[in-house]
């Protein structure tokens, strides 16, 4: 059986860092979008990043940014992936030399494997639920049944998961990893390490 790996996002305090690594999670996520509840600045990424241990990918997460914006949050905080979650173009994302992740928000006329035609150098696609107006990190959920069976892409699942209703996400959609927010947390930010185990063990189990 595949290895699902688990990325956490919207990470704002050191402890929910050293937990999650400590639980075992593959990546985590700092939202470097102003208008989201969970957005750090460099700076607070910074201490962040440096409460990572060894062999967890630190991922810089990004709403229509400018070139400037990027490169400056590179040369503050060590990541080694970016997540572009608006409709940032492939040229762009590519330009900063550095891996990245392309989330494409699941429209109902969005077909994920002709989309990610569009962005060849992406190293994985982030299959997130679609609420107009709101980017990201709405707790929301799509149909799974739209996650394509083919592993040619490496298919991100997020969107409303949670300790719940991961398992059955697995089972239906063999994804490559599944990535979650809100459904660990016990307030916007600020992570609960009843519902981070939990959801941790929902996975690996
Ligand atoms: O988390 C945010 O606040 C956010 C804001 C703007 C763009 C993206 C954002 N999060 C992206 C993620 O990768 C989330 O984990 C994903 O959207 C799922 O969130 P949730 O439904 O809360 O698990």
């Amino acid at each position: 059986m595949a290895v699902v790996r688990i990325k956490i996002c919207g990470l704002t305090r050191v402890e929910d860092v050293r937990l999650a690594a400590r639980l075992g999670v593959d990546a985590l996520g700092f939202v470097f979008y102003a208008p989201s509840p969970r957005a750090v600045t460099p700076e607070q990424a910074q201490i962040l990043a440096a409460a990572t241990p060894p062999f967890v990918t630190r991922v810089g997460l990004f709403v229509n940014p400018s070139v400037e914006q990027v490169e400056q949050t590179l040369r503050q905080v060590p990541l080694e992936l970016l997540q572009f979650h608006g409709d940032e173009p492939e040229a762009f994302c590519r330009q900063f030399g550095r891996p990245y992740i392309k989330a494409l928000r699941m429209r109902p006329d969005v077909q994920p494997e002709q989309a990610a035609l569009a962005w060849p150098s992406a190293q994985g696609f982030l299959l997130d639920a679609y609420t107009p107006g709101v980017p990201g990190g709405t707790g929301a959920c799509f149909d799974w049944q739209r996650v394509p069976r083919s592993q040619a892409q490496n298919w991100i699942v997020a969107g409303g998961l949670d300790a719940e209703n991961v398992a059955a996400c697995i089972a239906q959609t063999q994804p490559y990893a599944v990535d979650v927010s809100g459904g660990v947390e016990q307030s916007r930010g600020i992570k609960c390490p009843t519902q981070l185990e939990a959801f941790i063990k929902a996975v690996r189990c």
